[in-house]
């Protein structure tokens, strides 16, 4: 990374030790990187790490070149107001993975004229396999879009997108997507216990072919589809699992499952925005 700017992520639940751990990982100072929290005792593993951490948000955001606003959609209109004259104050970049909730909003709740990009993370970022949407509203220079995607790669790839409305889509996708993936293990693994398996050996199993499924798309140059047909024989097994899944209507559910995602992105906004 060219530059390293001190970071604040305020609220160190899931997601932003996901980055955080992903950022250690890849090297990232953690003298360069806050935390912040209500309860002391639930950052002091972070503190050990050697990051620094605090209760007092305004603090970190005094510290700070870029401020990742990481708390629940519904607790960020206290906090983001809380937090303002601090924000007035320093004029970092904010930066917000909150669900739903909209630039416009966000920069009226911190005092206004702020430059704000909205990313939707993903929890593989842990371990540098995240996918990130990037949004940046028109207060964000090309300097501030450029450390973003720094960061953001750090823990895997990040895309711009070029409407706010398409961060709904970023969070039926990549933002919500691991717990597809992972309802779709915890399937494969009961059913391979039904088979005969020991849970032990259908869980490496799954998760060895989740894996190999996901490496093989990423390496090959032809897409999903023609990768699923080579693994079809004519009258072969693979051949009457696919012919139940569609029957069943599997792509089906996956887009209505997807749709209920990206609708909710859409109502939050509506709902926690004002
Ligand atoms: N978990 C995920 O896979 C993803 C989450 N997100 C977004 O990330 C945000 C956080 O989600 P999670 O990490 O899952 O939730 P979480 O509940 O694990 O983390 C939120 C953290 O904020 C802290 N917090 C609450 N009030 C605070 C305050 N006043 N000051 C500082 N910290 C405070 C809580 O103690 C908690 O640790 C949400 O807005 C969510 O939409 C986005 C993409 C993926
Ligand atoms: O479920 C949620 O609301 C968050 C946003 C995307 C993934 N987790």
């Amino acid at each position: 990374m060219s530059t390293q700017p001190t970071l604040a992520f305020i609220g160190a639940g899931n997601m932003a030790r996901a980055i955080m751990g992903g950022l250690i990982n890849n090297g990232y100072p953690a003298e360069k990187i806050w935390a912040t929290g209500t309860n002391p005792e639930k950052l002091s593993d972070l503190q050990q790490q050697g990051l620094n951490t605090t209760t007092d948000n305004d603090a970190a955001v005094a510290a700070a070149d870029i401020v990742i606003l990481a708390v629940k959609p519904q607790m960020l209109k206290v906090v983001a107001q809380d937090m303002a004259a601090a924000v007035q104050k320093h004029q970092p970049l904010i930066v917000s993975v909150a669900a739903g909730i909209l630039c416009n909003s966000l920069d009226s709740w911190l005092g206004g004229q702020l430059a704000i990009v909205r990313c939707m993370p993903n929890t593989p970022a842990l371990v540098k396999l995240g996918a990130s949407g990037l949004y940046a509203n028109a207060a964000v220079t090309e300097q501030q879009r450029q450390q973003t995607s720094e960061i953001m790669q750090a823990t895997g790839i990040a895309v711009w997108v070029e409407t706010e409305a398409q961060l709904d889509a970023v969070t039926a996708v990549s933002g919500s997507g691991p717990a597809y993936y992972f309802m779709v293990m915890e399937a494969m693994v009961a059913a391979g216990e039904k088979l005969g398996l020991s849970r032990e050996v259908a869980q490496q199993l799954t998760i060895q072919t989740a894996q190999g499924a996901a490496e093989m798309a990423r390496q090959s140059d032809v897409g999903p589809a023609e990768l699923r047909r080579r693994v079809t024989s004519p009258k072969g097994t693979t051949e009457q699992a696919i012919k139940t899944f569609t029957e069943q209507g599997l792509p089906e559910i996956i887009a209505q499952g997807m749709q209920a995602c990206s609708d909710r992105s859409e109502a939050l906004a509506k709902e926690l925005g004002k």
